[in-house]
């Protein structure tokens, strides 16, 4: 095991890696990758509900041979664990998601893509091979937009979506606010540019829809106060709420849209109910999540969720889930509570922003090797080992329950 352990004295948990990825990055995005939406307390519940609960290890087993590989989307991956979408990485680092999905590829781990990338889908398929890899989606009004990503990411082989239902609009983070977040003029949105097409905004501002652009930029309204619809360019801040969703009407559209080639999952479930409501109108999994904390203020840790979420499903389809995932005992935490597999959001951009590729593959190697020392020193050797068997729930006062 040692011998996978990576070399970077400066870097050993992915808290280290926090830190000298902050002074990597400018302010701005700094703080728009950080943040959370108003106070931070759902941010920071995220991260905090894993300390609620602690391992029951078992000895005596012969961990000599851990395989912590499992199946995903028909592949291999090497732990039970993916890359989170998240928007705009080349703010990171040059390479941006080109170096996110070479970084996936040899680690063996599967990557989301943000439909909000900074590069092209089909330049991450090609860099990720037959790795796997997804395509976040936003469902627009405008169907059209959605229409052409969707055949765009069937040719290029994608063979899954990630339709995200916690982002009705977008929640409030008052840095980015405070900051005037923006997309350097240098990036792109590429996903939402005519193939080709290399500076859309441009264009459009010649045509005479600057003046949408930028009030959809100052906020989701143009100047008379009415909302800014995807008529014109899509630009990157506008464009990610759509408050009209719903069960019937689009998850049944995108399900036919996305056919037998690419399964259709949502990402943002977090009650009993709605995960019901997603096995019921046939979607292929869910993501527990709440956004990394991004959304709704005040929502419940994604840890806390997971329990009635999984009790619900009942193993009818796979069940994930994201937010505050920093360390392979929560990794082993999350699995426990039945959770099937776990994504993380911030711990790559921080490698990104830190070292590029090096720095993503960085913080993969930190947590693959975490996963396998907490199977070990648990007592497992295989991932659906891992139950609720081997947790116990401590509440403030130090009562200790089983599960
Ligand atoms: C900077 C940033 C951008 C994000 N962009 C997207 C996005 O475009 N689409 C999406 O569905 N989720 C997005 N997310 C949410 C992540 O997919 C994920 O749910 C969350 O980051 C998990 O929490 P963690 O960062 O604590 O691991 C973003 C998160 C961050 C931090
Ligand atoms: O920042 C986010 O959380 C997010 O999902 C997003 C994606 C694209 C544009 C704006 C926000």
């Amino acid at each position: 095991m040692t011998e996978r352990l990576p070399h970077d004295l400066n870097c050993l948990t992915i808290t280290e890696l926090q830190k000298h990825a902050a002074v990597m990055m400018d302010k701005q995005t700094r703080d728009y990758y950080n943040e959370g939406a108003d106070s931070g307390s759902t941010l920071q519940e995220n991260l905090d509900a894993y300390a609620k609960y602690r391992i029951r290890p078992r000895v005596l087993r012969d961990v000599s041979k851990i395989d912590t590989s499992v199946n995903i989307f028909g592949h291999k991956n090497s732990i039970p664990l993916g890359v989170a979408p998240t928007a705009m990485q080349r703010l990171a680092h040059s390479d941006g998601e080109l170096a996110t999905a070479r970084a996936c590829k040899k680690t063996g781990i599967a990557m989301g893509l943000s439909s909000f990338a900074t590069t092209t889908l089909e330049d991450v398929a090609e860099a990720s091979g037959d790795n796997p890899h997804v395509l976040q989606l936003y469902l627009f009004e405008e169907r059209d937009h959605s229409i052409k990503l969707l055949k765009r990411a069937k040719a290029a082989g994608y063979k899954a979506v990630f339709l995200t239902v916690d982002t009705p609009m977008l929640g409030r983070r008052n840095l980015e606010i405070r900051n005037q977040f923006k997309l350097p003029g240098h990036l792109t949105i590429p996903n939402f540019q005519e193939q080709g097409d290399e500076k859309p905004e441009a264009e459009a501002e010649q045509r005479g829809q600057g003046r949408a652009r930028r009030a959809s930029e100052a906020g989701y309204t143009d100047s008379e106060g009415k909302r800014v619809l995807p008529k014109g360019p899509i630009t990157f801040h506008s464009h990610a709420g759509n408050p009209t969703l719903s069960w019937e009407r689009d998850i049944e559209w995108l399900k036919k849209e996305c056919g037998d080639e690419m399964q259709v999952w949502v990402k943002g479930i977090a009650t009993a109910e709605d995960a019901l409501l997603a096995v019921h109108h046939g979607v292929d999994g869910i993501v527990v999540s709440n956004h990394g904390g991004r959304q709704l203020n005040g929502a419940l840790a994604t840890l806390d969720a997971l329990p009635e979420v999984a009790a619900a499903v009942q193993g009818k389809i796979p069940v994930h889930v994201d937010g505050g995932i920093r360390h392979g005992t929560d990794v082993f935490k999350a699995l426990a509570l039945g959770a099937d597999f776990v994504w993380i959001g911030r711990p790559v951009l921080w490698g990104l922003a830190y070292k590029g590729q090096e720095g993503v593959e960085l913080c993969l190697r930190l947590l693959s090797d975490e996963i396998k020392l907490a199977m070990a020193l648990a007592g497992v050797v295989k991932v659906d080992e891992i139950s609720k068997e081997y947790l116990v729930k401590m509440d403030k006062s130090g009562f200790i329950a089983r599960l």
